[in-house]
């Protein structure tokens, strides 16, 4: 059991990686797709579910997790993994993005953003400090800098201001953070979609030697073309020897294409999101349950899949509770889509250590193309 946190880049294919994250509550394999559980839950699944998916290692919020149950009463219940029963590690994000997406903000300046609570209207000001000083009560072990992240399209100048902020914000989290030998900060790269603003970002996180780097401000409504270009703009400019991360990305599409460009983790609501309202992803493409086409098919999803959800349980069925609006059915296509990613992340790494990540690209997108049987 290793006491630090330690990235090891095994092999690389092209510009796609094969690593490891080793950290005492275990290792995470590269590239990762990581389960968001928001307020301490996956939604519609039980931990050990996730778990048996495959998943290293999942995501919750500074930002929901400090409004209900807040950070000091998750601390006296023995943090976040004790209370939620997960002794993997736990990356948080820092309430930035989440402050702009949801609450009523009210003012964001140089000290942090004050806002007003979307569960109770209650107001609160959060600093690069106090975010940091949450993941620390949550017990996070990857924690995310406070950072702005500017909605696109956005004005040139709006951007650059709000990537320099980030830049002293993350300063301000690395010296809040300290030394912490088994836990890492990672910072966040931002700039928009403006390539020069990219560059000098990573260029300067660079000069902080964090443990890690997010690759932020993308996800958020622009097209992947766009997003795509950012990476290959933003990407040889990090260190090599450390991971990066993709924030909310994304469909199976955009993670295959980010890891051909040098991403090693991604996290993002859609499996879980889209599995509740009946939208299943399957290696022949995406598949809407509610579709009439279902009502009468008793095959499973995916009867290849050592998934249950995917193997055991007929579309029939699946039709049938989506349209009922049951909960087992949002739980079940939650259970599957989870299933789904984490053997695409696994089918990602074999290629990558075999050398043939271009032939099971083609292969995979292939098969999505050939649409559902
Ligand atoms: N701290 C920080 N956190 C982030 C989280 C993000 N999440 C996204 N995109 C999520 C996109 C997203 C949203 C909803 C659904 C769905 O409902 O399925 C899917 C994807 N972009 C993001 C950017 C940032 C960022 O710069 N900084």
């Amino acid at each position: 059991m290793t006491k630090n946190f330690q990235f090891t880049l095994e092999k690389t294919d092209a510009g796609a990686r094969l690593g490891e994250i080793s950290m005492p509550r275990g290792t995470i394999r590269t590239p990762a797709f990581m389960p968001v559980g928001t307020v301490g839950t996956v939604k519609a699944m039980y931990l050990d579910q996730v778990r048996e998916t495959g998943a290293d290692i999942i995501l919750g919020n500074t930002y929901h997790l400090m409004l209900r149950p807040t950070a000091e009463r998750v601390a006296r219940l023995g943090g976040l993994h004790k209370l939620i029963r997960w002794e993997h590690p736990i990356l948080t994000d820092s309430g930035g993005f989440q402050v702009m997406s949801l609450s009523g903000l009210r003012k964001l300046d140089e000290q942090g953003v004050t806002f007003k609570s979307h569960v109770d209207g209650s107001l609160h000001h959060m600093s690069p400090e106090r975010s940091i000083e949450i993941q620390g009560l949550l017990g996070s072990d990857i924690q995310m800098q406070l950072d702005e992240c500017v909605a696109l399209p956005a004005e040139p100048k709006e951007i650059e201001r709000a990537m320099e902020m980030s830049l002293r914000w993350a300063e301000r989290c690395k010296v809040a953070f300290g030394e912490q030998p088994g836990k890492a900060m990672f910072g966040i790269v931002q700039g928009g979609d403006i390539p020069a603003l990219r560059i000098r970002s990573a260029e300067e996180l660079t000069k902080l030697d964090l443990k890690g780097y997010a690759v932020g401000g993308l996800a958020v409504g622009e097209p992947q073309d766009v997003m795509l270009n950012m990476l290959k703009e933003t990407l040889p400019v990090l260190p090599v020897e450390k991971p990066r991360y993709l924030m909310g990305v994304g469909t199976p599409d955009d993670i295959l294409k980010s890891v051909a460009r040098g991403i090693d983790m991604f996290d993002c609501v859609m499996p879980t999101r889209s599995g509740r309202h009946g939208l299943a992803f399957t290696r022949r493409g995406k598949v809407n349950i509610r579709n009439a086409r279902h009502a009468e098919d008793m095959r499973p999803l995916d009867e290849r899949s050592n998934c249950p959800a995917s193997r055991d349980y007929s579309r029939a069925y699946l039709h049938h509770l989506v349209r009922a609006n049951e909960a087992l059915g949002g739980m079940l296509l939650s259970w599957h889509n989870l299933a789904y990613y984490q053997e695409l992340m696994q089918g990602i790494r074999k290629a990558i250590a075999e050398g043939r990540f271009a032939d099971f690209t083609a292969e995979t997108m292939e098969e999505w193309a050939r649409g559902d049987l």
